[in-house]
């Protein structure tokens, strides 16, 4: 772990990233957060670990990590470049954002890591995809590796072309099961259960079975065979779900237009 950290940007990302640091061990003192305006839980985390808010004078970190949004990279490179020396480790969670726009911006800086972390980072099972710069020492690596590692499953990518595909994929994944939770509540309220029992089975069911799907050694489909009955009613729901129409290619469109977007927010 870093001996000193900025986290620049403690919204939803960079806020799920500290609450899983901290979790993993991190200790407060040698964190710092800038943001203009931290929510009142942010502070109230800081506060709780001894975590400095905007400090006055910050100094060059080992480790300064950025989650601010894409679209603010242009108007915040001024202040941030004092930060990033040569022995800085920058660590850009930003979609889009290629390195060498991140070196655009931070023109001393040398290793850059850009990685795509997703939100259950916050409770360590996190799924992140990471590539380096070419001048990333092996320390540099380790403590990439350390701080990513200590929030879910890491996959190093040989270069970083790969990872606006991981960004459609595990970055903006959650919000998809999210969305699934949500439609399988509508759903059950259109079959005739309550509002509020709805939403409770529904959740129920993509947390357990997302928390089976993390523990079983079994493939996902191995599962999906397990709950369906031949002849039965599982088998009657995924004749929908897997008909030609269905969700792989709903899946592969939607996947297909976070990529694009993620390319559009390069500059
Ligand atoms: N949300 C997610 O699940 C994921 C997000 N990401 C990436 O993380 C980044 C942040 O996204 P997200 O957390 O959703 O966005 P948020 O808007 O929640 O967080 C961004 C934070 O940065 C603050 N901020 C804005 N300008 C500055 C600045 N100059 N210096 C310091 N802080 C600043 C914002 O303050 P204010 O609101 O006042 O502008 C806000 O608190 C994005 O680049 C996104 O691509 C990556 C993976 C997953
Ligand atoms: O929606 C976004 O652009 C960010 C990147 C991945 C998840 N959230």
């Amino acid at each position: 772990m870093p001996a000193s950290l900025i986290l620049v940007g403690a919204g939803k990302m960079g806020g799920a990233m500290l609450e899983g640091w901290l979790a993993d061990g991190l200790p407060g003192a040698r964190v710092a957060v800038i943001d203009p305006s931290p929510s009142p839980a942010m502070l109230a985390l800081c506060a709780a670990h001894g975590i400095a808010v905007n400090p006055a004078d910050p100094v060059e970190p080992e480790a300064l990590v950025l989650a601010i949004k894409p679209q603010g990279l242009d108007a915040a490179g001024p202040a941030l470049a004092p930060l990033a020396g040569p022995g800085t480790l920058v660590v850009s969670v930003l979609a889009g954002k290629t390195i060498a726009n991140l070196k655009d911006r931070l023109p001393r800086a040398r290793a850059v890591v850009r990685a795509m972390p997703n939100l259950p980072a916050s409770i360590r099972r996190g799924a992140t995809g990471a590539a380096a710069s070419p001048e990333t020492g092996e320390d540099q690596r380790r403590t990439a590796h350390a701080l990513l590692s200590g929030i879910g499953l890491v996959e190093w990518l040989d270069g970083e072309d790969l990872i606006d595909a991981v960004t459609a994929v595990s970055g903006s994944g959650p919000a998809y099961i999210f969305l699934m939770a949500e439609a399988l509540a509508a759903a059950g309220v259109a079959a005739g259960l309550p509002a509020e029992v709805a939403a409770r089975l529904a959740r129920q069911t993509v947390a357990g079975a997302g928390e089976l799907l993390g523990q079983s050694p079994e493939e996902p489909a191995t599962l999906r065979q397990n709950v369906t009955s031949p002849g039965g009613t599982t088998a009657a729901a995924l004749g929908v779900l897997m008909a030609e129409e269905g969700l792989a290619p709903l899946m592969r469109e939607a996947v297909a237009a976070a990529k694009r977007r993620a390319g559009e927010l390069a500059g």
